[in-house]
């Protein structure tokens, strides 16, 4: 055999080892029906869509966030898109025996649970870091400690299910970004904790998988509030990142890009050529249009 023949060979070979385990497309609704799912964070934006998405495929579904009126609506839109039940459970996740309740509220709901969708954020301004650093201490319980909790109280439960914690980050938790210092700080933190904590169940066996979501700007009222005008990049449908975060976490993904060339193409830049991307970056900022810190 030529040497061409079997680089070729070899180059198939990891392409289809590569299809294979990424279980491309492999993904079918049928897998969440009947599934016992907690997703924090689920009054409104991306939250909200996975609800409703988790409903059409007839899980079990217990959502989470601070106010109830929004709760009870998209609870009662659960049920009617056919989710097998739907329960909410008000609450703030700068507290942690709020925290460790839900995954109980769950517990005594479902009777166990298959998958933990943490993707509830606090507030943050979109502006230069002005020195705050109890915003930063704040923002970090709520966004990262909370994960941690919820995460650490539901794993009896989900050893006992094979089950998912999935976790909702972002490309500023992967690249430091201009106006998001406390943010990035606190999805930097998720991908430490969680990416460590995936290697220990590797090594020890235990099925339980992690997926770390990578998500670029997506087009939620909150976000589109707190960024148009200074970001030139359109933002991407918060159904569809829904959906993807939804199957990577069935699929026992390691970590979801959504949009791939939004996250994962610039990835390829930053450790190889970490200044060409931060020039990148820079480009699709208008700072002209920054909006008065409020
Ligand atoms: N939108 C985007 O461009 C991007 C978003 N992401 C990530 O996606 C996820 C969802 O973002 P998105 O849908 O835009 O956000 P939203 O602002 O639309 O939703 C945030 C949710 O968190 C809840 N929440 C806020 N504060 C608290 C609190 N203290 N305790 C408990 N719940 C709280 C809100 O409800 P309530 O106020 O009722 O408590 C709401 O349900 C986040 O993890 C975010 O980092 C990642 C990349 C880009
Ligand atoms: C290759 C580059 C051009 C990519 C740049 C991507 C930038 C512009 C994207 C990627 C992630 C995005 C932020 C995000 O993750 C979540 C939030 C929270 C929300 O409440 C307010 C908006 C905010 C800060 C987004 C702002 C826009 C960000 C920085």
């Amino acid at each position: 055999m030529s040497l061409l023949s079997k680089v070729s060979v070899a180059l198939i070979a990891i392409l289809l080892a590569y299809y294979l385990y990424s279980g491309y497309d492999a993904f079918e609704p049928s897998m969440l029906k009947g599934k016992k799912v907690i997703v924090t964070g689920a009054s409104s934006g991306i939250g909200e869509q996975m609800a409703y998405h988790l409903a059409q495929m007839g899980s079990h579904i217990l959502i989470t966030a601070r106010t109830e009126e929004k709760l009870k609506k998209v609870v009662e839109k659960c049920v009617k898109l056919g989710a097998a039940s739907a329960y909410y459970i008000p609450g703030s996740m700068d507290n942690m025996t709020f925290a460790k309740q839900v995954v109980q509220e769950g517990k005594r709901l479902f009777g166990g649970l298959d998958m933990l969708i943490l993707n509830h954020i606090g507030y943050t301004y979109f502006n230069y870091f002005d020195g705050d650093v109890d915003h930063v201490r704040n923002l970090l319980e709520i966004n990262v400690l909370s994960y941690a909790t919820m995460t650490v109280e539901a794993l009896p439960m989900l050893k006992k299910s094979n089950g998912n914690v999935v976790v909702v980050s972002s490309f500023a938790g992967k690249v430091g970004l201009p106006f998001t210092v406390p943010y990035s700080t606190t999805k930097f933190a998720l991908d430490g904790f969680f990416s460590s904590l995936r290697m220990e169940f590797k090594q020890q066996k235990t099925n339980v998988s992690v997926t770390l979501c990578v998500i670029s700007y997506i087009d939620t009222d909150s976000a589109v509030n707190t960024v148009s005008g200074v970001i030139q990049q359109p933002a991407a449908p918060k159904e569809e990142c829904a959906l993807e975060i939804i199957k990577g976490g069935a699929l026992r993904k390691r970590e979801v890009y959504y949009q791939y060339q939004a996250t994962k193409i610039p990835l390829l830049l930053r450790d190889w050529a970490p200044e060409f991307l931060e020039n990148l970056v820079l480009m699709n900022y208008d700072v002209t249009k920054l909006k008065q810190k409020q």
